[in-house]
């Protein structure tokens, strides 16, 4: 009888084990925007990601479609197809388990980011309304500026096409940690790589906080007046590459190298496992309907996004001076979705 009961125990115990524990055999990833900047980077980098079977990078500009060729020269890594027009966008993103949408204008010099909503929307609305239609499982990260505010109308768009799943958007903020770890790292005078700061808020000048206060390992520790000049050095790291590159070209070499390790966070989250990543996504705990800062995502989608931090002072102030700001970001990313459909996107 005893025997029986455990049995039986262990058949239930083995079935909630995969109803919770989705895992993929292979993964397929695509990127928008593959031709140029950004997402050439990435295509370089993803063709020696371990984790990933296939590859479909598509983009406007048709010399994407060499790139399968000089790509397929490189031994090892996912199998590589490319695609240019509007007829091949569909196939591109087709069984997709993640999308990566890098397309469409690097900020101008002088610009801020909030300026460049009107310029990359359609390119997103193009990508969204594909996506409902052939793949609305898929999850879905953004690099397109500005973050803040393409998330909520991307949201918005995916919700209006019926296709809007808040556990698998992504704006991909992980170039934030990527600057914390590094800038950290050279004030202490140690490596980055096992440095964890978390970065909070949303992505932009005045929305972007590094909780320095939470540093781990706990035995490193930095003075006040450290945590506030690294918190403006990494608020303005995004606008200083982009002056010293002439307005030609944004942070695409450290933005390829964060995504890539995005991306193999959640392939490994596609195989099994429960990963931590940085993105804006949606998560209502700090007055905001999307929040920036590391969150726990399963092979599902989201599984748990930050919620509360034991803060400093300063970083306390910094996050009640955010908050305004996002909710205003937010409002307009959601608001362009009407100015769009009015066909009074101007840019
Ligand atoms: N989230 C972040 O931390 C960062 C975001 N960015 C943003 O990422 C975006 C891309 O930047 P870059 O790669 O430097 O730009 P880029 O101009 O070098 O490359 C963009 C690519 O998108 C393609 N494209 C344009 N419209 C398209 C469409 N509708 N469909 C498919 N492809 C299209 C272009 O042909 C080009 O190959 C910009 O919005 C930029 O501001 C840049 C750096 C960091
Ligand atoms: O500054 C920009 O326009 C690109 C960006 O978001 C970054 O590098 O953080």
């Amino acid at each position: 009888m005893i025997t029986h009961k455990l049995l039986s125990y262990a058949i239930i115990s083995k079935r909630l084990y995969y109803i919770n524990k989705v895992q993929y055999k292979y993964i397929q990833v695509s990127v928008i925007g593959a031709a140029n900047g950004i997402g050439k980077n990435v295509a370089l980098l993803l063709k020696q990601n371990r984790y990933i079977t296939r590859l479909h990078l598509y983009d406007d500009d048709d010399r994407v479609l060499g790139m399968e060729l000089e790509l397929g020269q490189i031994p090892g890594g996912p199998a590589v197809s490319s695609f240019s027009g509007d007829a091949f966008l569909p196939a591109a993103i087709r069984y997709s388990h993640l999308v990566l949408m890098l397309t469409r204008t690097p900020r101008k010099l002088g610009y801020t980011r909030e300026k460049m909503l009107a310029t990359n929307a359609l390119a997103v609305q193009r990508i969204c309304r594909t996506l409902a239609y052939e793949n609305p499982d898929a999850f879905f990260a953004i690099s397109s500026s500005p973050i803040n505010s393409i998330v909520s109308f991307a949201s918005k768009l995916l919700s209006n096409y019926k296709a809007y799943n808040k556990h698998k958007i992504f704006g991909i903020t992980h170039i934030d940690t990527a600057r914390t770890r590094t800038l950290l790292g050279k004030t202490l005078n140690v490596s980055p790589h096992h440095l964890h700061v978390p970065v909070i808020g949303g992505h932009s000048d005045e929305t972007i906080i590094p909780l320095f206060s939470n540093l781990l390992p706990s035995h490193y520790y930095i003075k006040q007046h450290q945590a506030e000049a690294l918190t403006r050095l990494v608020r303005k790291s995004g606008t200083e590459v982009l002056n010293l590159k002439q307005g030609n070209d944004s942070a695409t070499l450290a933005m390829a190298w964060s995504i890539n390790e995005f991306v193999d966070r959640i392939s490994e989250a596609f195989y099994g496992s429960y990963v931590i990543v940085n993105s804006f996504t949606a998560n209502p705990h700090f007055g905001t309907k999307f929040f920036s800062g590391p969150t726990k995502v399963s092979a599902c989608g989201i599984f748990e996004t930050c919620s509360n931090f034991v803060m400093s002072e300063y970083e306390s102030k910094l996050l009640s001076q955010a908050v305004p700001l996002i909710n205003r970001d937010i409002a307009r990313g959601e608001e362009h979705v009407q100015v769009i459909e009015d066909g009074r996107n101007l840019y």
